[in-house]
């Protein structure tokens, strides 16, 4: 599940527990449940969303166990993906995701759905597995890797070799803003950059427009 904390005028998403934090569609509506949450707080338009995690995953992907269990199932986790990162483009607020372990797949997506990206060096890729376990990438996951990495090369590193990108390499295609020595010091750098950004006292509503504007092809492709 994850938790929701304020902290001044930063938010603090948090998906807890020392599991791989698969998107199956329970965390999915939870995250999403907080998301709104944020949206609708009135200190939304002058604030930063970080999204992190706990233990050595930041997200290993779907839960392809729960969604062999059922033909809908895989229909209604990436409704409820696209959802949650059409709320992403749309949060009136920058947002950073905090890296601190590994972000498979779906939840390498989820990752790329925020502004920013800050992650620990000694532990965690950025992994886009599909080629590995011979699932095809929704268009809509094509969309996004096209705007959060910007070189050919990188891009066909990530998607046709599967490469398992750690935080230096991710810093090198681009992907990743800025490499940290730990979890602990990923987090900290993370809530240093928010209070940064909240000084630069940008109106929440143009930075979302804008965010849309920037992403409207992942928007269109979203549906
Ligand atoms: C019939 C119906 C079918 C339906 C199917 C569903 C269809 C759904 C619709 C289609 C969707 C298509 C898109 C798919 C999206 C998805 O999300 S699908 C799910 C995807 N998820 C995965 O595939 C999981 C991928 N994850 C993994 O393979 C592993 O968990 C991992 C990320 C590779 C981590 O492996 P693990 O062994 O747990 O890692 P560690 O033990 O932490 O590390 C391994 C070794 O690597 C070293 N290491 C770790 N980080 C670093 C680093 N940054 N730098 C250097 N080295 C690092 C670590 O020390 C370990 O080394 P050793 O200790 O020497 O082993």
């Amino acid at each position: 599940m994850c938790s929701l904390e304020k902290r001044d005028r930063l938010f603090l998403l948090t998906l807890t527990g020392d599991g791989e934090h698969r998107l199956n569609p329970t965390l999915l509506d939870s995250i999403r449940s907080a998301v709104n949450q944020i949206r609708s707080d009135p200190s939304s338009l002058k604030s930063v969303l970080i999204t992190t995690s706990h233990g050595k995953f930041f997200s290993n992907g779907y839960d392809l166990a729960l969604a062999k269990s059922d033909p809908s199932l895989p229909f209604i986790m990436d409704a409820k993906l696209r959802s949650l990162v059409a709320d992403l483009i749309s949060l009136p607020m920058p947002t950073i995701a905090a890296v601190t372990g590994h972000a498979s797949a779906a939840g390498f997506i989820f990752a790329m759905s925020h502004d920013y990206i800050l992650m620990r060096r000694d532990r965690g890729f950025l992994y886009m597995s599909e080629l590995d376990i011979e699932l095809k990438v929704p268009l809509w996951f094509m969309a996004v890797i096209q705007k959060r990495i910007g070189s050919p090369a990188a891009r066909r590193d990530v998607m046709l070799t599967a490469a398992k990108v750690t935080a230096d390499k991710g810093l090198e295609m681009g992907i990743v803003d800025t490499v940290h020595s730990s979890a602990t010091e990923t987090v900290e750098a993370t809530v240093r950059l928010g209070e940064e950004i909240v000084k630069r006292g940008s109106d929440g509503h143009v930075y979302g427009k804008m965010r849309e504007t920037l992403f409207r092809e992942v928007l269109h492709s979203i549906g």
